[in-house]
């Protein structure tokens, strides 16, 4: 297998994913901690990201969460397949957007994801449990800057993805206007 030289792969982050230098601190939402802990699947059953039943979906598990750093879990399935035994890099992608997301809902906004940028850091093996984490790393108007990892086997196993995006808070609307 590759060993990944770390010295070539610090971060995914553009300037357009890192905070300007007078972006907020981010603060988390009372309400949408409440979310989190207690209701959970406020967005339904049919995530792709972590419903729980989707058929071949991730079905992330969000294991907890300190201040706007989410943690969650998954395992990668035949179905995941890239190339043959390796998870495909969409399906890390997605996995990363859902836990960044999660992080920014902790935030209390309705944020969608504007930007992602992934770093493939080594290849996953069909049947890892992968490790989630995500942080704000700060907010500047309608925009919360995200970042976050995924690790093989535990949370402090050998990095295999990062990612760094924006996201941009919208209205209800966004959700509800016919198209
Ligand atoms: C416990 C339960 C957990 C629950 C946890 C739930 C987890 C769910 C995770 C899944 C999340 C997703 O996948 S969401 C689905 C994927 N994303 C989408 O479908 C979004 C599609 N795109 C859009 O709808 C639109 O482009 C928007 C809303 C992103 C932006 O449009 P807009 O509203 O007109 O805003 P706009 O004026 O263009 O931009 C506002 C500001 O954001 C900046 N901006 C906009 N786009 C970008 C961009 N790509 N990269 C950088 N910056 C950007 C602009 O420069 C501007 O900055 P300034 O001028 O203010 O400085």
């Amino acid at each position: 297998m590759t060993v990944p030289n770390p010295a070539r792969r610090t971060s995914p982050r553009s300037d357009l994913t890192t905070p300007p230098p007078d972006a907020a601190e981010p603060r988390v939402d009372p309400k949408a901690e409440l979310d989190f802990s207690e209701i959970g699947d406020v967005l339904g059953n049919a995530c792709f990201g972590c419903g729980p039943e989707v058929p071949h979906g991730l079905r992330i598990t969000r294991t907890g969460h300190e201040g706007s750093t989410s943690y969650g879990e998954f395992t990668v399935i035949p179905e995941h397949q890239g190339a043959p035994g390796l998870a495909h890099g969409g399906i890390l992608a997605a996995a990363m957007d859902e836990i960044l997301g999660t992080s920014a809902w902790l935030l209390g906004g309705r944020y969608v994801t504007g930007r992602l940028e992934t770093d493939f850091v080594r290849p996953v093996p069909v049947g890892s449990r992968v490790h989630l984490t995500a942080r704000c790393t700060g907010v500047h108007g309608r925009k919360a800057y995200m970042e976050g990892e995924g690790r093989i086997g535990g949370p402090d196993g050998p990095v295999a993805v990062r990612a760094a995006a924006v996201f941009i808070e919208v209205p209800l609307e966004h959700f509800t206007e016919e198209r």
